[in-house]
C-alpha cells in the first residue's frame, strides 16, 4: 500500500467511485475549488493502493473509461493486483480496515434491489462486519431504500440521520423511511465506535423535481448492464444529461458536505 500522506493518521477516507466515474459534466478545477483541506481518498492504480489527496487522485479522472471500480469483495480478496481502479464505498472501507481508519465518506450508497450483479450491494455486508462509521447522503434512488433500510437495521447496523429521523430519497424526493436516530452537530463528536451509517440528506429544495428522470436512469442502468458494462456511472451519466448537470453538482455537494461531517466525528 502506497501512503502518500506518509505515517500520520488518517481519521476517515474518501471513495473515489463517485468522483472517478460518477459526475460526468464537472471540471477538475470545480472539484478542487469546493474541496476541503486535508482529506485523503483512496483509489487503486498499477496494482496499489493508493492514499492521497485530491490533487494526487484529479489525474486518473482523465482515464476514467480505462479504470474499473472495485467493492470490497474485490479488496479483501485481494483482486486488484495490476488494475487501475476507483474504490466504491465497501472497497473504501476495506481499505480503512486495513490502515485502521474508522470513518469513510462517500454519498449514494448501494443497497438492496433488482441491479443484476447486486441483489445486494457489497456496501451493505461491509457495513454490518467491518465497524466502520460510513458517512453518506442515502441509499440511491433506483433501489428499495425500505428494504435496504431494514436489512441494515436487522443486521446491527445504527442508522443515524442528520438533522432528520428518516430518509426520503438520494437526488430525488421519495417516501421517507424512519432511521435510528437523529442527531446534529453537537452529537458527532460522541459517536459511539460501531458500524454506523450516518446519512446527511441532500436540501430538499435542491434535489430533481421529475421523477421520469429515475426511469430513465434506471433503463440506462440497465442497458448498460446488459452490455456488460456498469449500472451506476450509466444511470448517473443519465441523470447528469438530462438535469443539465444539476445531479451532478449536487452529488459533489453532498460529498463535500458529507466529508464536513466526517471531519468533525469523535468516536468513543
Ligand atoms: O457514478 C457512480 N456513483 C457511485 C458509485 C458507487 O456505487 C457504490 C454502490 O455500488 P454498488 O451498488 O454497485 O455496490 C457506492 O458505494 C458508490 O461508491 C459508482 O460506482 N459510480
Amino acid at each position: 500500500m502506497n501512503l502518500m500522506d506518509g505515517n500520520r493518521i488518517i481519521n476517515y477516507l474518501v471513495e473515489t467511485a463517485l468522483l472517478g466515474h460518477g459526475l460526468k459534466s464537472i471540471e477538475d478545477d470545480l472539484i478542487i475549488s469546493l474541496w476541503p483541506e486535508d482529506v485523503t481518498l483512496a483509489w487503486v492504480e498499477n496494482g496499489e493502493i493508493i492514499i492521497g489527496n485530491i490533487s494526487e487522485f484529479i489525474p486518473a479522472r482523465k482515464q476514467s473509461k480505462n479504470w474499473e471500480r472495485l467493492d470490497g469483495m474485490a479488496v479483501l480478496k485481494n483482486e486488484y493486483k495490476g488494475k487501475n481502479a476507483f474504490l466504491t464505498a465497501s472497497g473504501t472501507m476495506a481499505v480503512a480496515r486495513k490502515i485502521n481508519c474508522p470513518v469513510v465518506v462517500t454519498a449514494g450508497i448501494g443497497g438492496i434491489g433488482d441491479i443484476k450483479s447486486e441483489q445486494l450491494s457489497y456496501d451493505l455486508p461491509a457495513l454490518s462486519e467491518m465497524g466502520i462509521t460510513l458517512v453518506a447522503t442515502s441509499p440511491k434512488d433506483m433501489l428499495d431504500i425500505p428494504g435496504t433500510l431494514n436489512w441494515l437495521h436487522e443486521n446491527r447496523v445504527l442508522t443515524y440521520g442528520f438533522n432528520t429521523g428518516v430518509c426520503n430519497g438520494y437526488i430525488c424526493v421519495l417516501e421517507p423511511s424512519k432511521l435510528d436516530k437523529e442527531i446534529s452537530n453537537n452529537d458527532l463528536d460522541n459517536i459511539p465506535l460501531g458500524c454506523n451509517l450516518i446519512l446527511n440528506p441532500i436540501p430538499q429544495e435542491r434535489r430533481l423535481n421529475d421523477l421520469t428522470l429515475l426511469e430513465g436512469a434506471i433503463s440506462a442502468g440497465k442497458n448498460a448492464e446488459n452490455k456488460g458494462e456498469y449500472y451506476h456511472p450509466a444511470a448517473n451519466a443519465y441523470f447528469d444529461k438530462s438535469s443539465n448537470g444539476l445531479s451532478s453538482i449536487i452529488q459533489l455537494e453532498a460529498l463535500v458536505s458529507n466529508i464536513k461531517i466526517a471531519k468533525k466525528i469523535i468516536l468513543s
